[in-house]
């Protein structure tokens, strides 16, 4: 495992497929999620635990989490929405489960069917399923903070309700806290002020990473006032391809081969190969015709000369 100064987990085959209605086939998604494993990608989210009448699109996450868990060295990560989706996750052992907990209620009813404190409830339950496996077993849990920086239904959200909700999601049994930009509000000033915020109010352990969208181009501006802040993990898409289903107006995450770029750029290494990350993409465009994949770097190509942190 080469050395890594930025971790990027790829959020692809959960989030970038749960918004998309072409069902991508289980074998496709293996070959897509090997491509990625061999680019370098450290961490993958390879699906959600979920009703298959919910999102049929990830209704083979089991299967891929046994497929992904097979290749060395890559952390597997699962999206969680309840107690239920999380004894079937446990089942099949991931590395790491997260639970979104929207801080608007009102997306979080539309999209859990469930309160804050029915959310909660949920957390403390999961934690209490992990905790009862053997140490060595226990996956890491996060509690993602969904519409962190703003809701397209409640319009501005405070950010002592992000504050307020970080500390019940670590009081509920949570190892650490995401903030989510779902609906694509946030400014780099909020993200480098809500950061620093959590690490005051919790420790810097218990937050450090954050899952943007670019639904207003301010994705990797964002991405500078997290690094900023200090935070290590970054959630991007192949292709810039998601979006919450839940959530109006969500588009898709940032772009994963422009972040890698943008990364790589400034010395900061992520371990990933570009010409393997090429030709995952290459995967993915192959198994999912219809569907438009973003991405300035894969366009335009690596610069002539260009020489990246990470030794390729
Ligand atoms: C939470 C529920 C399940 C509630 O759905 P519900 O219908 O209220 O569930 P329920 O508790 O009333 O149960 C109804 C039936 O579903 C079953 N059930 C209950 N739970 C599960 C489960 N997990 N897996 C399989 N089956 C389940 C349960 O056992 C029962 O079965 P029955 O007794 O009728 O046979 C539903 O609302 C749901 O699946 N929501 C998930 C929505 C989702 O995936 N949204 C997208 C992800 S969040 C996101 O994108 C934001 C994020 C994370 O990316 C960050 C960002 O961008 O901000």
């Amino acid at each position: 495992m080469p050395a890594i100064d930025i971790e990027i987990s790829e959020v692809g085959p959960r989030d970038g497929l749960q918004s998309i209605r072409p069902i991508m086939s289980t074998t496709a998604k293996k070959d897509w999620i090997s491509a990625l494993a061999a680019a370098g990608i450290p961490e993958i989210e390879v699906g959600s635990f979920v009703p298959a009448r919910v999102l049929p699109q990830l209704a083979d996450t089991a299967e891929l989490v046994a497929h992904a868990s097979s290749i060395d060295g890559l952390a597997v990560a699962v999206l969680v929405p309840n107690l239920r989706g999380a004894q079937d996750a446990l089942a099949v052992g991931p590395d790491k489960m997260t639970v979104p907990l929207s801080v608007s209620e009102t997306h979080s009813l539309k999209n859990l069917r469930c309160t804050h404190a029915q959310v909660l409830q949920e957390v403390r339950d999961i934690r209490a399923a992990i905790d009862a496996l053997p140490a060595g077993q226990r996956p890491k849990l996060e509690g993602s903070l969904s519409t962190a920086f703003g809701c397209t239904l409640e319009g501005e959200v405070p950010e002592r309700k992000v504050m307020e909700m970080a500390e019940k999601l670590v009081a509920a049994g949570c190892d650490e806290v995401g903030l989510s930009d779902t609906t694509g509000f946030a400014s780099p000033t909020q993200v480098r002020d809500y950061i620093r915020a959590i690490h005051r109010l919790l420790g810097r352990d218990k937050l450090t990473g954050v899952h943007l969208h670019n639904t207003r181009g301010q994705g990797f501006a964002n991405v500078m006032a997290a690094l900023d802040a200090g935070l290590t993990t970054i959630d991007a898409s192949m292709g810039g391809i998601g979006g919450c289903p839940f959530a109006p107006g969500a588009s898709g995450n940032i772009v994963t081969e422009d972040l890698v770029f943008l990364l790589e750029s400034m010395g900061l290494r992520t371990g990933i190969n570009f010409a393997r990350l090429f030709a995952a993409r290459q995967v993915l465009a192959g198994a999912l015709p219809e569907v438009e994949l973003y991405g300035f770097t894969p366009e335009a190509g690596l610069p002539k000369g260009f020489r990246p942190a990470t030794a390729q």
